[in-house]
């Protein structure tokens, strides 16, 4: 196989943004690379592991709006390729009532007739077992919520990616990329040019993007997985039709928690919080920060009595987060036709579909098919760092 070539679209990093974006790219016929540094699959980005939540249960309109359209398009990727990686469980989202976030939550909700159920603390435990609603805290289920199969998502988009002669080479880190109206990137093997480049590096965006000439304001956070065990087995379980839970904050903290029904590990419930100790991210394992743990024990001490409040797994993962946590959608602003997609802040996972899209779009020189004002660099003004 050439360790050079001429190619219409590079997509550097094979997480699910960039597999999406390059998947994008391949079904409108443009001949396109999707370079990885690590052998695929692997753990050390953030797109691993076996499941995320996928909803459209946000404060803001412009991500509900964007999940009507990604639900259909991973109905499509199923389709295609014949693979289920969607599993419908509801959402279920607790906060104070008296909280902005969980005001903000429900009435996105309402106010773009997403199906949803109002809980209260009188029939919470009727709809919802071996969960304690704290007192002052409302409930609603976004209905049409659920589980991602991520590991068997990434897998098939870039399978499908394949069969529509897509090239991927993974074990090839890039380590340069020089700007120009044809761009080349060096690898650890080999230079590449092409007519756009689109860079969807995850936590290692800034290291790729000091090429260019640019800094953007990212943060990457270490998360620690946990698994938690079921004091009576099943009690939370997927089949037993257990929702995936999203709590804006409690008493624990300001933080959101979340879980998901027991899938991948029989018998254990993966709960999260969602935020972590900085790290870099080629040094995450020295990041033996545990303060969320404690935060989580004492939650599920408190709320999930069905389970033992002791972390039975605990495995890890990056986010990538911007100052305002919302994503990073934009073109560089001196070489158009270098495109990035960065700063998820450990809630893109189930956006890939239609980041991909964008990206493609962006990379093409079209007009993206949404808004994109919330998602562009000049919001940051001061704190994007020219690296010249
Ligand atoms: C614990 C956890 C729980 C989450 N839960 C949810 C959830 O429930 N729902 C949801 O929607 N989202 C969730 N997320 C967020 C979601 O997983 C991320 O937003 C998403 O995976 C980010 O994807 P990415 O492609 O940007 O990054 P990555 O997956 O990190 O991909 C970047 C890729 O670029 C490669 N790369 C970097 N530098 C180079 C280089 N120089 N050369 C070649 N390749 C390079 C990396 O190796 C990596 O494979 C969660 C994240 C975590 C960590
Ligand atoms: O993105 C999601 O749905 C999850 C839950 C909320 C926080 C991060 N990931």
């Amino acid at each position: 196989m050439s360790t050079e070539g001429e190619y219409e679209c590079i997509v550097i990093g094979a997480g699910v943004q960039g597999s999406f974006t390059a998947y994008q790219l391949a079904q409108r016929d443009k001949k396109t690379l999707l370079l990885e540094q690590f052998v695929l699959p692997h753990s050390r980005g953030s797109s691993h592991g076996q499941t995320r939540i996928i909803r459209k249960a946000y404060e803001q309109d412009f991500y509900t709006h964007m999940m009507e359209e990604c639900y259909e398009l991973w109905a499509q990727l199923e389709r295609e390729a014949g693979v289920k990686l969607y599993r419908q469980t509801g959402l279920l989202v607790m906060g104070p009532e008296s909280s902005q976030s969980y005001q903000l939550i429900k009435n996105t909700l309402h106010r773009n007739k997403v199906p949803m159920v109002i809980l209260n603390q009188e029939n919470f435990s009727q709809h919802i077992p071996h969960v304690n609603l704290a007192e002052g805290d409302g409930a609603v289920v976004d209905i049409s919520a659920g589980v991602l199969y991520a590991d068997r998502a990434l897998k098939t988009v870039q399978g499908q990616f394949q069969k529509l002669g897509g090239v991927i080479r993974d074990k090839e880190k890039v380590t340069d990329i020089k700007p120009g109206s044809v761009v080349t990137v060096s690898t650890s093997a080999g230079v590449y040019r092409a007519k756009s480049v689109v860079i969807t590096a995850g936590p290692w965006a800034n290291r790729l993007l000091v090429h260019t000439g640019l800094q953007l304001p990212l943060k990457v956070v270490k998360i620690n997985v946990c698994y938690w065990r079921e004091k009576v087995p099943g009690s939370y379980n997927v089949k037993q039709r257990f929702p995936c839970f999203l709590l804006t904050e409690g008493e624990e903290s300001k933080e959101n928690i979340y879980g998901l029904p027991s899938n991948e590990y029989p018998g254990l419930v993966k709960i999260c919080y969602h935020a972590g100790a900085e790290t870099d991210p080629d040094q995450r394992d020295r990041q033996t920060d545990r303060s969320d743990i404690d935060i989580l024990q004492r939650y599920i001490a408190r709320c999930l009595p069905g389970l033992v409040p002791e972390p039975a797994v605990v495995e890890s993962c990056l986010y990538t987060q911007t100052p305002d946590h919302h994503f990073v959608l934009d073109c560089h602003p001196v070489y158009s036709n270098i495109v990035f997609g960065a700063g998820f802040s450990g809630h893109g996972f189930k956006f890939g579909p239609i980041i991909g899209k964008l990206l493609c779009e962006l990379s093409l020189g079209e007009v993206p098919s949404y808004d994109l004002s919330p998602f562009r660099i000049r919001r940051f003004q001061t704190k994007t760092k020219s690296a010249l």
